[in-house]
């Protein structure tokens, strides 16, 4: 079964205050969302392997310690994105894939429209990342489609989940781990989380 990490920090939570408050403006929001990505970076990473690697200091020669595997940043579209750029920043020689799913407003169902990855995404720690773990039905589609592509060390990285959405993924998915920001309390009629922040594309771009 995999493991679920819910974050438990002073500044994460500030700032899921802002994403949260419906009055906080498109770009607050972008901008915040970002800055959250690159907090949760140095959890995510938290047991990433390292070989070590000799290095030439000024003063001499050490053995210092590097990333064993190349990192691949998979965003679901839309909302996926506003993560990359926190994170990226945080690791920087991260290669980023695509994933395009959207769920279907009546059913709920995911639906793929666009995949598009690094070649040696089969060799690359994946972090497939979208800030809304719903139904689940979405994450459960992307991380399907990279497997399909060879990669086996892949992490879920959410900022808002539910008891639902993770249900259906550690069900789908036990080998993944799963990390959030928040952990909320159910899913509405509509399949939106509660108390949640709404639609994060829609917020995230402007479109509603
Ligand atoms: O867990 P689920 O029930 O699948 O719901 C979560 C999905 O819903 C939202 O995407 P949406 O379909 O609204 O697409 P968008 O990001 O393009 O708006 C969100 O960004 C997730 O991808
Ligand atoms: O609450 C939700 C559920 C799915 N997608 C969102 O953007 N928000
Ligand atoms: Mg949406």
């Amino acid at each position: 079964m995999s493991k679920v990490v819910v974050f438990s920090h002073p500044l994460i939570d500030h700032k899921m205050a802002k994403i949260r408050d419906k009055a906080t403006d498109t770009k607050q929001f972008r901008e915040t969302v970002s800055e959250i990505g690159m907090l949760v970076t140095y959890e995510i990473t938290r047991d990433f392997e390292t070989i070590p690697k000799i290095v030439e200091t000024p003063i001499t020669t050490t053995t210092a310690h590097v990333l064993k595997k190349p990192v691949v940043i998979v965003p679901i579209l839309r909302a996926g994105l506003g993560m990359v750029e926190g994170i990226h920043n945080i690791i920087p020689s991260a290669r980023i894939g695509h994933v395009g799913v959207y769920r279907d407003e009546e059913t709920l169902e995911p639906h793929e429209y666009f995949a598009k990855f690094p070649a040696d995404i089969a060799d690359s720690a994946v972090l497939i990342v979208d800030p809304m773990l719903a139904t689940g039905g979405s994450a459960s589609a992307a991380i399907t489609m990279v497997k399909r592509r060879g990669a086996t060390d892949i992490r879920f990285v959410g900022l808002v989940g539910c008891p639902e959405g993770v249900k259906r993924l550690q069900n789908e998915h036990p080998d993944v781990d799963i990390y959030l920001a928040a952990m909320d309390e159910r899913l509405n009629e509509k399949g939106y989380i509660v108390p949640g922040l709404g639609d994060c594309g829609d917020r995230l771009f402007g479109t509603k």
